[in-house]
């Protein structure tokens, strides 16, 4: 079995998961690094990159021309639809879900939002972690970053920032030291995480049987449930990655599922919090877009 991953360190360690995963089953597997668009063009900021599936495109064709067999992507990097042909054949289990702000040990303030003072800079160059920074701590300036995980982490360890807000989930895999920082973990339900964090998905071609059969054995079905309320949600809201939406859907012991979600239509607009709860998944995320675009603003 070929996987087609991207080659940075984050990418790497999610292709190595799921190749442990599939070898515990007995299936033998090995990686074929692709090059995206993404990865080429480091200097730009998200806002100058047209389309979506920027991180995604290169491999998705090496899957439609068989180059490869399957593919392991970061479910919230991932268009809500799929590029005909293709299907999600395994979710991963859910890692830690939720940011993290990152910042550099002599900046770290107490009793303040995120322990920052007012006028600290924060790297991140998601729409949505801007938005929910504005409402938590609007005196913070937000200072767009590119770069993988390693390096945006290091711009709060270097001072060259006073912060950074990075997924828990990226740091926990590559196992960074973060010993000479301040971590301060923030809460799903306020700080609420990309549709699909934390969770890595396999692709393969929709009419190969087999591999999806294979694939199966590695999908957790309670995340599929929720992350497809999540992403029916982003889906709803006719957004990509770089639109201001959180959503965060979870599934108690009882089987009743609760949504978090956030948004705000422009960068100037008060951030929309809706919380929802149901005993079912029919129609649930339409209920989040109906809250979401009628919430009173605050
Ligand atoms: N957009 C980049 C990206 N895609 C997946 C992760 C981390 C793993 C995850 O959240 O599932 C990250 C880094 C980040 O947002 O800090």
């Amino acid at each position: 079995m070929r996987i087609g991953t991207r080659g940075s360190r984050l990418a790497l360690w999610q292709a190595h998961f799921v190749q442990e995963e599939l070898s515990r089953h007995g299936i033998a597997s090995e990686l074929e690094i692709i090059k995206t668009q993404g990865d080429r063009v480091q200097h730009l900021g998200f806002d100058k990159l047209e389309g979506k599936g920027f991180f995604t495109k290169e491999i998705e064709d090496a899957l439609l021309e068989g180059r490869i067999d399957c593919a392991v992507h970061s479910l919230k990097d991932l268009p809500t639809n799929q590029p005909e042909g293709l299907v999600l054949a395994a979710l991963s289990y859910r890692a830690s879900v939720e940011d993290v702000v990152l910042i550099h040990k002599d900046r770290a303030t107490s009793g303040m939002p995120f322990s920052l003072p007012e006028g600290a800079t924060i790297g991140t160059s998601s729409n949505r972690r801007k938005a929910i920074l504005k409402d938590l701590h609007p005196g913070l300036l937000p200072v767009d970053i590119r770069g993988n995980v390693p390096t945006r982490m290091k711009k709060a360890l270097s001072g060259e920032l006073d912060a950074v807000v990075l997924a828990a989930a990226g740091l926990e895999r590559l196992d960074l030291d973060l010993s000479e920082m301040t971590v301060v973990r923030t809460s799903p339900r306020e700080f609420v995480p990309a549709p699909g964090q934390g969770v890595m998905a396999v692709q393969t071609r929709e009419e190969d049987i087999e591999m999806r059969k294979k694939l199966s054995l590695l999908h957790h079905p309670i995340v599929g449930e929720c992350t497809n309320v999540e992403r029916t949600v982003l889906n709803l809201m006719q957004g990509g990655c770089s639109m201001p939406l959180g959503v965060y859907c979870e599934k108690d012991q009882l089987g009743n599922y609760h949504v978090w979600a956030s948004y705000a239509p422009t960068a100037s607009d008060p951030l929309r919090r809706v919380q929802v709860s149901q005993s079912t998944r029919a129609g649930l995320a339409e209920r989040v877009v109906e809250e979401l675009l009628s919430a009173p603003v605050a």
